[in-house]
């Protein structure tokens, strides 16, 4: 396929990573890298669900619609990228700012999604954006049997305790089902670094004098970054308690007229009618449109401007993305080409968009 008839129509883009996060093959049923099909149909590999299934699925959706004959109106282009699962900073961030993208004019792209347990598929219209936190804490050092105040360890405990709470607070509302996991602000501890090291371990009667924890944060799109950040330097890390901090933003938040990376899923937004329009052809259901609770690549195309939907064609499967025993059953793999070939037809035929 290709080229289409009107190669000067904005073109349809149809994305996957092909990088994965490693695998502990001692955890698995099978050699997570070689793609083992048991007696039940399902296929285990790191990557069958994130995400190269969604990669080898546009290729035989393309095979398909071509072996048909079918003829696209738009381009349409696959990109394969590296580093997804690393920020995208070497792929994804870097390959919008280029010219050879900016030549491929394009229109709207699809990325990846994630499974859905039930009967219907899930779509997803933006991600939460990472923040990598880290707090740091100095303070008086001294014997370990003493107690005094402004110890660094004490420090950081204080601030593991307030950063709890507002986990807590972000956690309830999820609770109590005013929102979902991905439109609410999460964070979570993920290392803490203290103590004076001996050969075999730590010096066990000496208070430290620093003290460090990281955090895995994500905003929401709608999240006021200068707010978050006030937060963080009035609540989380106070210069008045011996509390720096570090923030990497993993993307931007906003594009460049200062709108948050979402993609519209109303009328408004002609891609999404075609998009759904085209599951509805396919026998299929959408479920409500969701944010992303992780991050992909999507973000760094809505960042210019484009619409971008994330979907996976996976029904009645386990979320099993970054898991021991990824695996997708090969009839929902088979299903999902089937539902790409619809789709690429229906987008790659639809004329009347702006863009
Ligand atoms: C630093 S960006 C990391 C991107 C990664 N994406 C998928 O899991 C994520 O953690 O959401
Ligand atoms: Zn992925
Ligand atoms: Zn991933």
């Amino acid at each position: 396929m290709g080229l289409g008839s009107h190669p000067s129509l904005p073109s349809i883009l149809l994305n996957s990573h092909l990088d994965s996060v490693p695998a502990e093959p001692s955890k698995w049923l099978h050699p997570p890298f070689s793609a083992v099909r048991d007696a039940d149909g399902l296929i285990f590999a790191r990557g069958a669900q994130d995400d190269k299934c969604i990669a080898m699925q546009y290729l035989e959706a393309i095979r398909s619609l071509n072996s048909k004959g079918f003829v696209p109106v738009r381009t349409v282009h696959i990109s394969l990228v590296p580093d997804e699962e690393v920020g995208g900073f070497a792929g994804w961030a870097m390959f919008v700012e280029s010219d050879e993208f900016e030549k491929m004019n394009v229109g709207f792209a699809l990325d990846e999604g994630q499974a859905s347990v039930g009967d219907e598929f899930r779509v997803f219209y933006a991600d939460r954006i990472p923040w990598n936190l880290k707090i740091k804490a100095t303070g008086q050092p001294g014997h370990g049997s003493r107690l005094y105040d402004d110890s660094a360890m004490e420090n950081l405990m204080k601030s593991v305790e307030v950063v709890s709470r507002f986990r807590e607070s972000q956690f309830d509302v999820v609770k109590a089902g005013k929102a979902l996991n991905s439109e609410v602000v999460s964070v979570n501890p993920v290392y803490v670094k203290a103590g004076v090291p001996t050969h075999d371990g730590f010096v066990m009667n000496v208070q430290p004098s620093e003290a460090e924890a990281g955090f895995d944060l994500r905003l929401t799109p709608t999240t006021d970054p200068d707010e978050m950040k006030r937060r963080i330097a009035a609540e989380w890390a106070p210069s008045v308690r011996n509390m720096s901090f570090e923030i990497i933003e993993k993307g931007p938040l906003r594009d460049c007229l200062g709108h948050p990376l979402m993609t519209a899923t109303n009328d408004s937004n002609p891609w999404w009618l075609v998009f759904k329009q085209a599951i509805a052809s396919a026998g299929e259901k959408l479920s409500r449109p969701e944010i992303l609770a992780s991050t992909t690549d999507a973000r760094y195309i809505r960042q210019k401007g484009i619409p971008v939907l994330g979907f996976s064609p996976m029904k009645n499967t386990p979320i099993l993305l970054h898991d021991h025993n990824e695996h997708l059953r090969d009839t929902v793999y088979m299903k999902g080409i089937q539902v790409y070939e619809s789709l690429i037809s229906s987008l790659s035929s639809f004329l009347e968009a702006s863009h």
